[in-house]
């Protein structure tokens, strides 16, 4: 099971510290996300899984980290002071603004069909350099990693002798001035990307475009996204860019559609040939801007046929915010643990009814918010038995609080939601957040604790893996809320494991309870690290 609705996300996400609104106690800044405490782990282990499989595993790739600030030249040559562009409208009723190719001729916000005419609106942020306001002192914010890559070929080609074809990696912030930012984080202003620049041969680019297609997709499976839910297309040649010979973009059924995930580009020899001087004596195959400020020529000497060449670029490019929200939404899944008897969903359905009820006579709330509230409650509301638990999400969306049964309601769903119910994401062990929390069966006995604290130092002293102690709450409810943030292992330290149980032979051993299944197994402390490392390499 995946997520079904976007707010099931923002509202676990929110709750649990994975992803913040950017700016929130000033109100907010539209297109921008703060990744909590959570969200940093989930992201970070995402962009150590694509690192490790792109730079470490390979031996034809080569990793750098670029300066996000460039000489503006680059945005010049590079053709986005000139084409970077997005189509915009604005509503001549409500004054929005929309990107044209996103709307279906009427405004969003207030259906007008009275729209200005598309115009051209560039995405770069500008950005003044150095202390001195001179109208030339500015570049922009990069709004992609590749040039970076590109006018660094010379550097990184003489430094480590490499020969064709190889690779260079990068991973790093990228800004672009969306127009309409929106879907949480998969259209933001400022987010990551995941990006390599393969150099070939020309005449060898078609081939190695077709296996980058076939690597890209087997990574993303690799870190837990389901073959139905990606798919693979192939842009048409008026879709094209300007540069790109062939283009595959794969596409994710995020909980708000089929949308591109990573877009994998045959560039040919555009981007070296655009960056290089002396043009006109390199035999381009792509038409580019003549450049009379490049101070290198950006090509390879080839040396079996004794010649210069300017490499075919294949750039699979990836979105890591966007990977974050699809790894969410493929881990979500809000599950019975038992049937909970229809006397005890009776109340909250009634309860429920009448949350939507006042929802709807409410006149405070805004129309956009009132009508996202009332959709996901409806969705609750026709199977109350099976979606329960999304119930927090519908109580943390905008608008709720102002709602006065919000919290009869509330009070009716916990408890059944406590005792039946359970959310969890099911991540893959080398993405979870954590991988292992450590919690004492009672938080009052000193040897308990000790034992399970020391469990937790020796564990995190290895080094390969988040662990935490947690006695927050009995346990029944710490197992709940390890699921819900998708932790694999939990450890329980008992009597048993002092020694103290009915059965002493069971002296320091622990429950280790997997996530999945929920079945609990016992192993000596001795054999923990082992035991760990083995199932976590093993993926269970
Ligand atoms: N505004 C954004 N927010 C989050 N991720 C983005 C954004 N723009 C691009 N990306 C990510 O960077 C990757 C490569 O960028 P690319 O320029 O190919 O995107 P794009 O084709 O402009 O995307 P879209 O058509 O969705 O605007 C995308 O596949 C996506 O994962």
């Amino acid at each position: 099971m995946a997520a079904q609705t976007m707010e099931q996300l923002v509202s676990l996400c929110k709750r649990r510290g994975f992803i913040f609104p950017g700016s929130a106690v000033y109100g907010g800044l539209q297109g921008t996300y703060d990744y909590g405490p959570l969200g940093v782990e989930l992201k970070n282990n995402l962009k150590l899984a694509w690192w490790r499989a792109n730079v470490w595993e390979r031996e034809d790739m080569e990793g750098i980290d670029a300066a996000i600030l460039m000489n503006k030249l680059t945005w010049r040559y590079s053709g986005h002071e000139e084409t970077f562009v997005d189509p915009m409208v604005d509503c001549k009723n409500c004054k929005m603004r929309w990107r044209a190719d996103q709307i279906s001729g009427k405004c969003p916000n207030c259906a007008s069909t009275e729209l200005t005419e598309p115009r051209p609106f560039n995405l770069m942020f500008k950005t003044q350099i150095g202390p001195v306001p001179d109208p030339e002192s500015f570049s922009y914010l990069r709004p992609e990693t590749a040039q970076g890559i590109f006018v660094n070929f010379k550097h990184v080609l003489d430094s480590t002798s490499r020969k064709l074809p190889f690779g260079i990696a990068q991973i790093g912030k990228a800004f672009r001035n969306e127009i309409t930012p929106r879907n949480f984080i998969f259209r933001v202003r400022e987010f990551e990307q995941m990006e390599i620049e393969f150099f070939v041969r020309p005449g060898e680019d078609e081939a190695w475009h077709k296996k980058w297609v076939e690597d890209r997709i087997n990574w993303w499976l690799s870190v837990g996204l389901s073959r139905q839910n990606l798919e693979p297309y192939h842009q048409k040649p008026e879709e094209l860019a300007h540069y790109a010979k062939a283009t595959v973009d794969l596409l994710y059924r995020f909980p708000h559609g089929l949308e591109e995930l990573e877009g994998i580009a045959n560039r040919t020899d555009y981007d070296l040939g655009s960056h290089s001087k002396d043009q006109g004596a390199l035999g381009l195959k792509a038409r580019v801007s003549p450049n009379s400020h490049s101070t290198d020529k950006l090509t390879y000497f080839d040396p079996e046929t004794k010649q210069h060449v300017v490499p075919f670029v294949i750039e699979p490019s990836a979105g890591v915010d966007r990977g974050v929200l699809a790894l969410l939404s493929e881990a979500y899944a809000e599950e019975q643990v038992k049937p909970a008897p229809a006397e005890r969903l009776k109340p909250v359905e009634e309860a429920l009814a009448t949350f939507l009820k006042s929802v709807s006579r409410n006149e405070k709330i805004p129309a956009q918010a009132k009508e996202a509230l009332l959709a996901e409650g409806e969705r609750i509301a026709q199977a109350v038995g099976e979606r329960l638990p999304s119930i927090a999400g519908l109580l943390s969306m905008p608008g709720a609080e102002s709602i006065e049964v919000a919290k009869k309601l509330r009070g009716q769903v916990d408890p059944v939601v406590d005792e039946f119910y359970r959310t969890v994401l099911h991540f893959k062990p080398h993405l979870a957040p954590i991988k292992v929390a450590v919690l004492p069966l009672k938080k009052n006995n000193p040897e308990i604790v000790s034992t399970a604290k020391g469990i937790r130092r020796k564990l995190q002293s290895t080094g390969s893996m988040r662990v935490v102690y947690d006695d927050t709450g009995a346990i029944g409810k710490l197992y709940r809320r390890q699921d819900e943030i998708g932790t694999p292992f939990c450890i329980t330290v008992d009597f048993d494991t002092l020694g103290e149980g009915q059965d002493t032979a069971l002296k320091n051993t622990v429950t280790v309870r997997h996530r999945d299944s929920m079945a609990q197994e016992r192993v000596a402390i001795s054999e923990l690290e082992t035991y760990l490392r083995e199932k976590m390499q093993s993926g269970a």
